[in-house]
């Protein structure tokens, strides 16, 4: 990659920022030349290979991984009539193979559903093989006529983990999508990114689901990104796909099922959330390098100051840090300037004065410096890294308290969601739904709100004045 120059546009501006950052942070080169299509740099690679290991750590608990096809016969595609409807516009179609027409033309998975539960049919025939739980994490493809945006809206969705699990009954299948969420929660918490947990309207619902709960999370310029979703199909499928068992009785009966999803808009919310005007900021357990190491090379103790230096950097590479020694003919502030782009937590200086005084200096991505004893050095690392990313945490649901408003009126909640969320009485209806987005300009985008920012309370609808419960508005990604 050319070396950058110059500074960031300000997070403030933050579509210009957030455009800048990713190639010069070295996420994700957008100049390939198919729309919706990006190509992951090797460092953006590195945060999505950590993420997505504290994803599958956490899925790994009690699902199995897997991989199935990514092309889906037409004929087993268009079997369920809702989840068709809500699909048809956005599946690509392979229609040859070579120079020969396909009899059957094939769809490149949007989502698995059609490609697994007719596996599921096949694999299910007695209570005994229930719960299961299954995921996979591949590529997706998905025709988005809106616009599209690298690790927020692509044509390719890169990195679909996808969970697809099957029950006895419709109670189990309702406990695994809060299972789900759990997850999800534990995931974002890992990402030191704050989540909104609510139940998206009827007409927002996944296709083929009986309801959709999404987890949000509020980006800097105040506009919301699912970053989650988990999905209660019913036996919908199960009796499109006849995905049946036989119960303790030895009666045939129609499986429960749920899904789950999370893609790469979850290294969108990292980047978006934690970057600031010099550049990414990375919690500790997604930064593929956590430490760089800068000599302060002064004249004659050069040979001194690298060794002490290379030492360090094996005891820190022992201890289990990915680590990496800046020995490039540079100044310093140019060193930093340069780790500080690409979001490494933490830097450590060694210098004459360290080396006399047996200490080091840790100074961490937002500035906090302090000064280690080189002794028992790991273990000073490690606290400085903990409360790093516990700031991290506190800052970030600081932002998200900032941009969350509870409001009474129309015009109030035309003001809030120039600039984040408003909570607001709803009704439920659609009709009050329509009514309130057209007078705000922004989605009424879900309800039973689940957040510990969020005091959910009951009132008057802001549309009828009928019996109403808070519900989240906002403008969305
Ligand atoms: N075009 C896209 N680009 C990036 N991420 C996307 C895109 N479309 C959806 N997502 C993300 O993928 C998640 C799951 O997608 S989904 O349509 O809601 N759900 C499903 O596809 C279900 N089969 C569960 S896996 C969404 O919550 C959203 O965060
Ligand atoms: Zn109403």
């Amino acid at each position: 990659m050319d070396e950058d120059t110059g500074a960031l546009p300000r997070k403030e501006n933050f579509s210009e920022w957030y455009n800048e950052i990713l190639w010069r942070a070295e996420i994700m080169d957008v100049r390939y030349p198919v729309k919706g299509l990006y190509v992951w740099y090797p460092h953006g690679f590195g945060i999505r290979k950590r993420a997505y290991g504290i994803l599958r750590d956490l899925m790994d608990r009690d699902h199995a991984e897997t991989i199935f096809p990514l092309l889906i016969p037409k004929t087993e595609f268009m079997k369920e009539a809702e989840h068709i409807k809500g699909f048809e516009d956005e599946v690509y179609w392979v229609t040859h193979g070579g120079t020969s027409e396909l009899d059957v033309p094939l769809a490149l998975r949007p989502t698995s559903e059609t490609a697994i539960y007719p596996m599921y049919s096949l694999w299910i025939r007695s209570h005994t093989d229930l719960p299961l739980k299954l995921y996979q994490v591949v590529n997706t493809f998905r025709y988005e006529t809106k616009h599209t945006r690298p690790l927020i809206r692509l044509r390719e969705i890169t990195s679909f983990k996808e969970a697809h699990t099957v029950h006895a009954t419709w109670e189990e299948a309702a406990a695994q999508v809060e299972v789900a969420l759990g997850l999800y929660r534990e995931f974002y918490e890992g990402l030191r990114v704050p989540v909104i947990i609510s139940r998206r309207p009827a007409w927002d619902k996944f296709p083929g689901a009986d309801y959709t709960i999404a987890v949000d999370t509020i980006m800097p310029d105040g506009k919301t990104l699912q970053i989650g979703t988990a999905h209660m199909l019913g036996d919908h499928f199960s009796r499109t796909y006849e995905i049946t068992y036989e119960d303790a009785n030895g009666e045939r009966q129609y499986a429960y099922q749920t899904c789950y999803g999370i893609s790469e808009r979850s290294i969108a919310a990292v980047v978006s959330i934690h970057g600031d005007d010099k550049g990414l900021v990375l919690p500790p357990e997604v930064a593929p390098i956590e430490i760089v190491i800068v000599p302060i090379i002064v004249g004659k103790r050069r040979d001194e100051v690298l060794a002490a230096a290379g030492a360090l950097e094996e005891e820190l590479r022992g201890a289990g840090f990915t680590v990496r020694l800046d020995t490039r003919d540079m100044r310093p502030g140019a060193k930093y300037y340069h780790w500080e782009m690409r979001g490494v937590p933490l830097r450590v200086e060694v210098g004459p004065r360290d080396i006399d005084a047996n200490t080091v200096v840790a100074v961490t991505r937002t500035g906090k410096k302090t000064t280690l004893d080189r002794r028992g050095v790991v273990e000073g690392i490690n606290s400085v890294l903990r409360e790093f990313g516990e700031d991290l945490s506190q800052a970030a649901r600081q932002a998200m308290a900032d941009k969350i408003a509870v409001t009474k009126t129309l015009e109030e909640t035309a003001e809030a969601v120039k600039a984040g969320v408003a909570v607001v009485h709803w009704c439920g209806s659609q009709e009050c739904a329509e009514k309130i987005e057209a007078a705000v300009d922004a989605s009424v985008l879900g309800s039973e709100i689940r957040s510990d920012l969020i005091a959910v309370s009951d009132g008057p609808c802001i549309a009828c004045n009928g019996k109403g419960t808070s519900a989240l508005v906002a403008r969305t990604y």
